[in-house]
């Protein structure tokens, strides 16, 4: 499998009333096409810094970060990025069609064009029947269902998650993780994960990143082996719960003893 991204020797720091706030140092790291790759690590350890380098939504003060080859910079203006963050952040004076038709809308594409792509996607994401709803009208998870569809409206490579279920209750949290992955292998888009949660990094992803803090660096990367597609029952599996443990066990190796109570 190629690359889709491809991340070398990248550090970021920054600067705050003349305090150097180190966010990221030395990090390398490659992510296959077609990979669910989630980046779990204690608060402040770079998580978000390192999603916004991949997006461009910032410039790493070293190193290189090329998506299939290409700048951050061309990638996004190529709108090979779709991202959706922990709020959903639809606007409510819009309905849910025409919050998943905006960034169409912006970008020139016909009505009748937009329409359509909308409609599909929200068909993918389950909230047909929902098109001429307002966003304060639906739940926390349709929101963000929402959200997950404006995402792909120009069918992104790669999917940039920051905590989006992290505002959600454990049922519909667990609901949307199974969403997740249906909607990963119907796209075959990559997607690069953040959150804080190890049980959710180890259900949905092909690999977790284990980042360490002050300054974030990658510690280890683990493989999860488990079989797609994954269901409820894979939860209560043998196999998850030793994935799960290895993972809990890295994590817990990167806290500090004050944070990890020992
Ligand atoms: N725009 C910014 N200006 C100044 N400092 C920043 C900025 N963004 C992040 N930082 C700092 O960089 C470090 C890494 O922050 P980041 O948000 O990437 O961590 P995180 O792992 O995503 O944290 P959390 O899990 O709490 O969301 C932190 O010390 C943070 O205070």
């Amino acid at each position: 499998m190629a690359n889709a991204i491809s991340i070398t020797n990248a550090s970021k720091t920054f600067h705050v009333s003349g305090q150097a706030i180190p966010a990221l140092a030395d990090i390398n790291l490659d992510i296959e096409e077609g990979a669910f790759v989630s980046l779990l690590g204690p608060s402040g350890c770079g998580k978000s810094t390192l999603l916004r380098l991949i997006g461009d939504l910032l410039d790493p003060d070293e190193g290189a970060v090329e998506i299939f080859g290409k700048s951050a910079k061309t990638s996004r203006r190529d709108r090979d990025y779709g991202m959706v963050f922990q709020q959903p952040g639809l606007m409510d004076w819009r309905t849910i069609q025409q919050n998943v038709e905006l960034p169409l809308q912006v970008a020139g594409v016909s009505a009748q064009k937009r329409a359509s792509k909308a409609r599909e996607l929200l068909e993918l994401v389950r909230l047909d029947g929902f098109e001429n709803h307002r966003p304060r009208q639906l739940s926390g998870g349709m929101q963000q269902r929402a959200a997950i569809a404006r995402a792909l409206s120009f069918e992104p490579k790669i999917l940039l998650m920051d905590e989006p279920l992290g505002a959600l209750d454990e049922m519909n949290r667990e609901y949307l993780q199974r969403e997740l992955l249906r909607i990963w292998r119907e796209t075959g888009t990559t997607i690069v994960f953040v959150t804080h949660s190890v049980s959710e990094a180890t259900f949905l992803s092909t690999e977790v990143v284990v980042m360490s803090p002050r300054p974030g660096r990658i510690a280890t990367r683990i493989p999860i082996d488990l079989p797609y597609p994954r269901v409820d029952d894979t939860r209560s599996s043998e196999a998850f719960h030793d994935a799960e443990t290895h993972v809990r066990e890295a994590l817990h190796s990167v806290l500090e003893p004050t944070v990890a109570g020992v």
